[in-house]
């Protein structure tokens, strides 16, 4: 059945070790792609291919970067906070994408009807490889479209063509691919072979480089931040609703065109405990580095986590600690985060059993700011899918407020902009409903020289402008030191 000799055509002249190897590696590949060709010509239809090898060390920002020119504009970026799993996806063999509100139950459906005739191989992968959709959701879809965000539908999910995994230390490399049924099957596996050939050199050559940056920050009328924390506030004291978090953006220009893999390297570099993240659409990018798991599904367990209330790192530890210790007493922020944990709570127990949060919160710092944190953990019910309850949780009193609906129609009313996908959630999930969410916080939008940089605090009846616009520069500081030691003097 397999058309060997086109493989030997194209391995012909590489080394002899190298051409067993890669021989013996594509035929996997080979035959499980002449089988769907079988399989899309019966059905008449487009078939799900995804083959999965394991791969030598290679370093995963370097395959990001390795994917620059035949993938531009086509590339993600997943690690989760403990770098315990990193994922780099390139090209996109499909997006699942939808608009409006019913946008989580329709990329479920469209990536159920993709899997239904999938030929996925070998099954037993750890949990981030093979078939793995990668990307986000918008804020709020009931905001109209800016032109910043055009790029980016209310949820955007690539399935990258080609799929590094990285797992416990575990390292695999994946295709995949919708198999017309009058696609030659045949040019496929040349192409995959040759494309996986080329990214892994690269990858093994390549080290991300940093170079010197400069830029200017273009903060347009802070005022106005003041006065809607001001009226947020008032409105809170009347009893309209507890708490809202109100955002503002901020532009950076820099002199040069910003490569997104030189923000990904100074994020990682500088970023430890958090969600990295980079979801390139055409000549966008947005990309950050945040604190918060909004939640994660592995095996029938779910987690959550309740990340509101802040202050800064101190300069020592002494002065760390006592920050540290002042922020576990602070009345304002014990009660934004309480109102963050009761939500939670609430869904988790809808949607769970053996529902585990502690009594008190504790601290999670990283490296510019600590947070108050109360981690929830439970057991999925039987109908409980990661993006029902992405669905259920989004947006947290962290990122919207209390009650839900008054808070982000006072966002949509007050804000002044398209949060467009910041404070969403962004992640990944699996063929089997695996997966983790993070909060798209600490974050940017980038095009060509441009950054438009997104912050904003938990604001209760007794929030302080002052004080609230002084906290939107601390959460501003992981993405301007990304940009390359951008800081508040540059305005
Ligand atoms: C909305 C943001 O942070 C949220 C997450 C943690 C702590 C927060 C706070 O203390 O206000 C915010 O709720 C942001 O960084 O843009």
């Amino acid at each position: 059945m397999c058309n060997r000799s086109f493989l030997h055509g194209f391995l012909h002249g590489t080394k002899w070790g190298e051409t067993v190897v890669a021989l013996i590696k594509v035929m996997d590949l080979e035959e499980l792609l002449a089988r769907g060709g079988q399989r899309a010509r019966a059905l008449g239809s487009p078939v799900l291919i995804s083959h999965t090898r394991l791969v030598s060390e290679v370093d995963p920002l370097s395959f990001f970067a390795a994917g620059e020119d035949l993938f531009t504009g086509q590339r993600s970026y997943w690690a989760d906070q403990d770098r315990r799993v990193q994922l780099v996806g390139l090209g996109a063999a499909r997006y699942v994408e939808a608009n409006g509100t019913n946008r989580f139950s329709a990329v479920e459906t469209e990536w159920q009807s993709l899997l239904d005739n999938a030929l996925v191989e070998p099954r037993d992968t750890h949990m981030a490889a093979g078939p793995v959709l990668l990307g986000g959701f918008s804020f709020d879809p009931l905001k109209p479209k800016s032109k910043l965000w055009a790029s980016y539908a209310d949820a955007s999910f690539q399935l990258p063509r080609h799929l590094l995994a990285v797992m416990d230390g575990e390292l695999t490399l994946t295709f995949n691919v919708l198999l017309q049924p009058d696609e030659s099957w045949q040019a496929t596996a040349i192409q995959a072979a040759d494309e996986q050939n080329k990214l892994m050199e690269r990858a093994h050559r390549l080290t991300v480089k940093l170079h010197p940056a400069s830029g200017k920050i273009r903060e347009r009328e802070p005022e106005s931040y003041h006065r809607i924390v001001e009226k947020a506030a008032g409105h809170i004291r009347e009893g309209a609703l507890e708490k809202v978090v109100l955002a503002r953006k901020m532009e950076v220009d820099m002199d040069h065109v910003i490569s997104p893999g030189q923000v990904l390297k100074r994020l990682h570099d500088q970023q430890a405990h958090s969600f990295l993240f980079v979801f390139e659409r055409g000549a966008s990018c947005f990309i950050g580095a945040s604190p918060e798991r909004l939640v994660k599904r592995e095996g029938n367990r779910l987690i959550s986590t309740c990340l509101a209330g802040s202050i800064p790192r101190g300069n020592t530890p002494e002065e760390d600690e006592q920050l540290g210790q002042a922020l576990l007493e602070d009345h304002k922020n014990r009660v934004e985060h309480a109102v963050v944990v009761h939500m939670i709570r609430e869904a988790f127990e809808s949607e769970c059993t053996d529902v585990q949060i502690p009594e008190a919160p504790r601290l999670y710092k990283v490296r510019d700011i600590q947070h108050l944190y109360t981690p929830v953990v439970g057991k999925a019910g039987a109908d409980t899918s990661l993006l029902r309850m992405v669905e259920r949780l989004h947006p947290t009193p962290a990122l919207g407020g209390y009650p839900q609906q008054q808070s982000v129609e006072m966002i949509r009313e007050m804000e002044g902009f398209d949060r467009g996908w910041y404070a969403a959630p962004i992640g990944w999930f699996n063929h089997r409903g695996d997966g983790e969410f993070a909060v798209a916080i600490r974050s940017g939008l980038l095009h060509r020289e441009r950054a438009v940089l997104f912050a904003g605090c938990g604001i209760v009846g007794d929030s302080d402008p002052d004080s609230e616009y002084e906290e939107t520069w601390v959460k501003f500081r992981p993405m301007l030191s990304a940009l390359g030691g951008i800081s508040r003097d540059d305005r």
